[in-house]
This record gives structure tokens, C-alpha cells and sequence, in this order.
């Protein structure tokens, strides 16, 4: 598995756009709306793995949930995996649960799916595949 992006929960992705600019000394090289999800993403390169910054864009998303509750920071870890049912089985298998077991589209051009963080030592892990 590599580690495909880190996703950061924040309030407002003009601001955190800004200061990413700033800090990455790059632009986003995507913003893109997965309305399922509820949230609106912006994507830095960094190498071999990505920042997704993520801002919820409805009170249900997940992300106006997590900053209410934990504030703006790290939201998830994502693993890239070249084959996302065998990958959920291997880890159903090792006991790990699944938010959905069912892979769905996520931003740029994957499939993904979400194990619980209680399963995985408190930090929420995102797999996603390439989409053919
Ligand atoms: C599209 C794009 C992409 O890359 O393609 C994305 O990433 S979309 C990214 C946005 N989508 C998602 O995050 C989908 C997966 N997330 C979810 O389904 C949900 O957020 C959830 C099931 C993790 C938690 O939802 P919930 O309604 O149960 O919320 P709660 O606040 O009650 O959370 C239950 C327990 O999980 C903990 N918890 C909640 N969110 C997180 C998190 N991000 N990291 C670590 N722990 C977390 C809470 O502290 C709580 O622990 P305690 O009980 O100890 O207090
Ligand atoms: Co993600």
C-alpha cells in the first residue's frame, strides 16, 4: 500500500487554500465536489502522496461533524491499493471494520471505501483504487 493523501478537515477552503499556496509554495492542481461524501475537496501534489483539504457543503457532512467535534486538522489517511475488493477482504479477514464495505466514487478518479477508526488505532484509514 502507498500512502496515497492525506485528508485535512478545515472550515473554509478559501482560507486553507491560501495558506497551503503559501506553505506548499504550489497551487491546487484540483478542486472537485463529491456531493455523496459532502464535501468539497482542493488536491496538492506532494510527491509521491497528496493533501486533499476537505470543507463540508451540507450540516450532515462528515466534516462539519468532525470540526464541531474536534476542530480544523488530519481528518483521514488514505492507502492507495491496486485492487479494493481483494484489499477488504485481506482486512475483513484481519478483523477490521468496515464503514461500508461497498466501494464508492471518491474524488480524483478513484473508488473508495472507509474502515471504522475504532479498528484502526483512532485514525480514520480511506482505501482507494485507480478508477479504470
Ligand atoms: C471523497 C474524498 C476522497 O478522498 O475520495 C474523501 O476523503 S471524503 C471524506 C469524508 N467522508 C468520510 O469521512 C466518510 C467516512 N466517515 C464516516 O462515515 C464518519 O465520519 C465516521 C463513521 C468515521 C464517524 O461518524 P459518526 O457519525 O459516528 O461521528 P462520531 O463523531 O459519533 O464518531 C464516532 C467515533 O469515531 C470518531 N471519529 C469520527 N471521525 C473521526 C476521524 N476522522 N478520525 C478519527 N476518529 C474519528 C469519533 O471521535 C467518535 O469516537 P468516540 O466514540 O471515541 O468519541
Ligand atoms: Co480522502
Amino acid at each position: 500500500m502507498k500512502l496515497e493523501h492525506i485528508g485535512i478537515a478545515v472550515k473554509s477552503l478559501g482560507v486553507s487554500d491560501e495558506l497551503f499556496k503559501k506553505l506548499l509554495g504550489k497551487e491546487s492542481y484540483k478542486k472537485e465536489t463529491v456531493e455523496r461524501e459532502g464535501v468539497v475537496t482542493s488536491f496538492y501534489g506532494t510527491g509521491e502522496s497528496k493533501i486533499e483539504l476537505l470543507e463540508a457543503n451540507n450540516q450532515e457532512s462528515p466534516i462539519s461533524k468532525f470540526i464541531d467535534k474536534k476542530g480544523e486538522g488530519i481528518h483521514h489517511l488514505a492507502f492507495g491499493v491496486e485492487n479494493i475488493l481483494e484489499e477488504v477482504e485481506r482486512l475483513k479477514k484481519e478483523g477490521f471494520q468496515f464503514i461500508s464495505e461497498e466501494p464508492k466514487e471518491g474524488a480524483d478518479n478513484k473508488l473508495v471505501v472507509f474502515l471504522h477508526p475504532k479498528s484502526t488505532n483512532g485514525v480514520l484509514v480511506e482505501l482507494c483504487q485507480e478508477k479504470q
